[in-house]
């Protein structure tokens, strides 16, 4: 499981896609070398409360004030949150009702590797131990394209709506042939555009074009290509955004998710990703999506070594982008978990965030994203509990049934990796809100009646009620974590 997360993540290889790697070893060598000034505004806390009980706009010091609890005190005051919380909860029950949603869907990432180099991620394997001729042990994966249309082919059977896939850079990704042959002309490809030819593999990912083609099957949504990945997927090339986006969805790209966003502040990316685009380049990216046609989501990763201030400037990115586009369907905060990640083994922090900013983070987002309908909780981050407790922070989604997890579970996240229609049903009525399946876009929604069990996906192409996996017979209130045997993964 634990894909030896510490300091070996490029072996020998040195930083491929020449931004990182070399310097990534030394991220940690001190603490707070990067020694972010402690927040402080000209708003009061009140003043903000107050602004959003009012349902005014509010602006980057008002949101560092309410997740703050008040910059003038370090910690949090329990009283102010609760007010917060409250105004929050208060904001997604007018705007929304009552209803929480869910999505069936599947989670089919297609490769690990990946050199990027991100320091909160467990979820890459250096791409050399991919090579055909390598001997590196290592716990990742790559599909062909075959492999996972076959994935797909199974959870459409068992009724799911999305597929939703988020993968490594594998230096053999390339958008299509031409880009292949473009990438392949650099005279040191590898350190140039951080590129090797599929040969040099023992497992062949296509190009992503293929991915798009082959998961794209039986009319399931296509949820994948991050601004990360829209980027890996145009290097060494002067194509937009759009173009390379709008080839994707021909391929049946139905929407971006909006992850490798992390905190959208650049002194932050220097910190915790210092191999990824910067701020700029993935509001291009979200940017180019939406323009070709595709509904996006957006997310950010918070706790780490960040502070309140960068992510009320991260909420401000987001709403801009919003008030730009529209695209946006959802807002998902990700808490950041911590256990097995280079930025906790080095001793860059020494937790993920506290359960009191989880519930300030969605509440804030709530508040401040008066733009996006729809903010996530996630029983993956989170766990069951404090999942339905963040649905009474102002969150109105409980994310989706992924039947498979792999970038939480490798970083020490220990809530499993599937919930069942039953589950559902029993978690969110036992908080007395009505349980909805949701299209991706949210566009389809489908209430469901708890006392007509037992409970399957409707909404997915082959969808016809039937529970997803064996259910355990609902009411039995033995909920538990994970116990779905997810889909094979191919090995290299
Ligand atoms: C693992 S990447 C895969 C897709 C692609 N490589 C990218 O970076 O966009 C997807 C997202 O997972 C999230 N993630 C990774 N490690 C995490 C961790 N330890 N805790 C919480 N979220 C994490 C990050 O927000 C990241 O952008
Ligand atoms: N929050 C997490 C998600 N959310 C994704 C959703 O399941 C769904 O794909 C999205 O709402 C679009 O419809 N997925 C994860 O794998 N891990 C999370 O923490
Ligand atoms: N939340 C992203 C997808 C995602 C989130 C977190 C993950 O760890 C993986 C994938 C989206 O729905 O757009
Ligand atoms: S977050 Fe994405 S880009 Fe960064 S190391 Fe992980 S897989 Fe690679």
């Amino acid at each position: 499981m634990e894909p030896g997360a510490l300091g070996d993540e490029f072996g020998g290889s040195s930083g491929a896609d020449g931004s990182n790697g070399g310097g990534n070893g030394d991220s940690g060598g001190g603490a707070n070398e990067f020694d972010f000034a402690a927040p402080a505004t000209d708003q009061s806390f009140e003043n903000a409360l107050a602004k959003a009980r009012d349902g005014a706009r509010l602006t980057v010091d008002d949101a560092t004030e309410l997740l703050a609890t008040g910059t003038e005190r370090a910690g949090i005051d329990s009283v102010r949150k609760e007010a917060v919380l409250e105004a929050a909860d208060r904001r997604r029950a007018e705007e929304v009702g009552d209803e929480v949603t869910f999505v069936a869907n599947l989670n089919n990432n297609v490769t690990t590797a990946c050199n990027t180099g991100c320091l909160f991620c467990n979820f890459k394997d250096s791409a050399h131990a991919f090579e055909a001729d390598s001997d590196v042990e290592h716990a990742g994966f790559t599909k062909t394209p075959a492999e996972s249309r076959a994935v797909v082919e199974d959870a459409l059977d068992m009724g799911i709506y999305e597929v939703c896939s988020v993968s490594g850079l594998h230096p053999a990704f390339a958008l299509n042939e031409e880009h292949h042959e473009i990438l392949a002309a650099h005279d040191d490809p590898a350190s140039e555009v951080n590129y090797k030819p599929p040969e040099a593999y023992a497992t062949d990912p296509g190009t992503y074009v293929e991915q798009m083609d082959a998961m794209s099957v039986g009319g399931v949504h296509l949820h994948s290509m991050t601004p990360e990945e829209a980027y890996h997927a145009k290097r060494g090339t002067d194509w937009e955004y759009e173009a390379v986006y709008r080839e994707l969805a021909e391929a049946g790209l139905d929407s971006a998710p909006g992850t490798a966003a992390e905190i959208l502040v650049d002194e932050v990316r220097d910190v915790i990703c210092p191999g990824k685009i910067r701020t700029d380049d993935w509001v291009a990216a979200m940017e180019g999506a939406a323009a070709a046609g595709l509904d996006v989501t957006s997310t950010m990763m918070y706790g780490h070594v960040e502070t309140v201030a960068h992510r009320a400037k991260h909420l401000k990115v987001i709403r801009d982008l919003q008030d730009r586009t529209g695209a946006i369907t959802e807002f998902v905060p990700l808490s950041f978990i911590h256990q097995n990640t280079p930025l906790y083994r080095r001793g860059v922090v020494d937790s993920g965030p506290s359960r009191d900013e989880d519930e300030l983070v969605v509440a804030v987002a709530r508040l401040f994203l008066d733009n996006v309908d729809h903010v996530q909780a996630s029983w993956v981050k989170s766990g069951d509990a404090h999942g339905l407790k963040l649905l009474n922070c102002g969150a109105d989604d409980f994310m989706g049934t992924i039947l498979s997890e792999e970038i939480t579970s490798r970083a020490g996240g220990e809530y499993g990796e599937y919930r069942s229609f039953g589950d559902y049903v029993e978690m969110i009525t036992a908080i007395g809100r009505t349980p909805v399946e949701r299209s991706t876009d949210y566009r389809k929604r489908r209430r469901i009646d708890p006392d007509d069990g037992p409970h399957g996906p409707r909404l997915g192409p082959r969808a016809d009620g039937t529970p997803l996996l064996s259910e355990r017979s609902s009411g039995e209130g033995s909920r538990g974590d994970a116990t779905a045997t997810p889909p094979a993964d191919a090995d290299d």
